[in-house]
């Protein structure tokens, strides 16, 4: 089984989010995704809404039987994806994970507590997001990293690479943003 774990502020979730998720069980020849809602993103000071107001939106938004929206991190009490992932293989040692993030994440991958064992743990998968495509390729973790890349054609072999593996995709541009949606007043409750 492959499982693609996308972690996320989604704050709130958003079609960008949705779209992300298709293309990269696609690409990424991955069986389900799990949407990690993160109790808060330590690199970000803004804390965000209520968890569970959060979980309810993305589960309205995400409508697919391959998709499952998860509290997990609150449930072990991190917030940091290193430990996350850390849990998630020693409980499913069978699973094949896989993680999933944009490139802006990219970008600033290195600030992440852990970060080279993140990358040392599991294949790591990227997706293009409009703005972020050279910051992310020129990033500190992508030069680092850049002999283990996987070219694009051969995306669907991620899953099963050993780590150290990455591998950038680009795919249709959404141009959409929760930090736009909060902007715009049509989602602002506070925790
Ligand atoms: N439009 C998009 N295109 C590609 N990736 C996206 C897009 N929106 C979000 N992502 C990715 O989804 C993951 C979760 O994103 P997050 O919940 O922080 O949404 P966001 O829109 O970036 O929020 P904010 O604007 O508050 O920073 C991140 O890895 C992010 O890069
Ligand atoms: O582990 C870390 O140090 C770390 C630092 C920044 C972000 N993250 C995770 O990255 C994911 C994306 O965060 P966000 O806010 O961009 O949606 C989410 O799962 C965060 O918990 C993790």
């Amino acid at each position: 089984m492959r499982v693609g774990l996308l972690g996320g502020s989604f704050d709130p979730a958003h079609e960008g989010h949705v779209h992300l998720t298709r293309v990269a069980l696609r690409r990424f020849a991955l069986d389900r995704v799990i949407w990690l809602v993160s109790p808060g993103n330590p690199l970000k000071a803004r804390g965000p809404a209520a968890l569970d107001a959060r979980v309810a939106r993305a589960q309205e938004i995400m409508r697919d039987p391959r998709v499952i929206v998860s509290d997990f991190e609150a449930q072990i009490g991190t917030a940091y994806t290193a430990e996350t992932i850390n849990t998630l293989k020693s409980a499913y040692p069978g699973v094949r994970f896989v993680w999933l993030m944009g490139a802006d994440n990219l970008h600033q991958f290195h600030r992440w507590q852990r970060w080279e064992d993140i990358f040392r743990a599991v294949p790591v998968g990227v997706l293009a997001r409009p703005g972020w495509r050279q910051a992310g390729l020129n990033s500190r973790t992508a030069r680092k990293y850049q002999h283990m890349r996987l070219p694009g054609r051969s995306s669907k072999m991620l899953a099963d690479q050993p780590a150290p593996a990455w591998c950038f995709v680009n795919m249709p541009m959404v141009q959409i943003s929760s930090t736009e949606l909060r902007a715009k007043g049509i989602w602002g409750a506070e925790p």
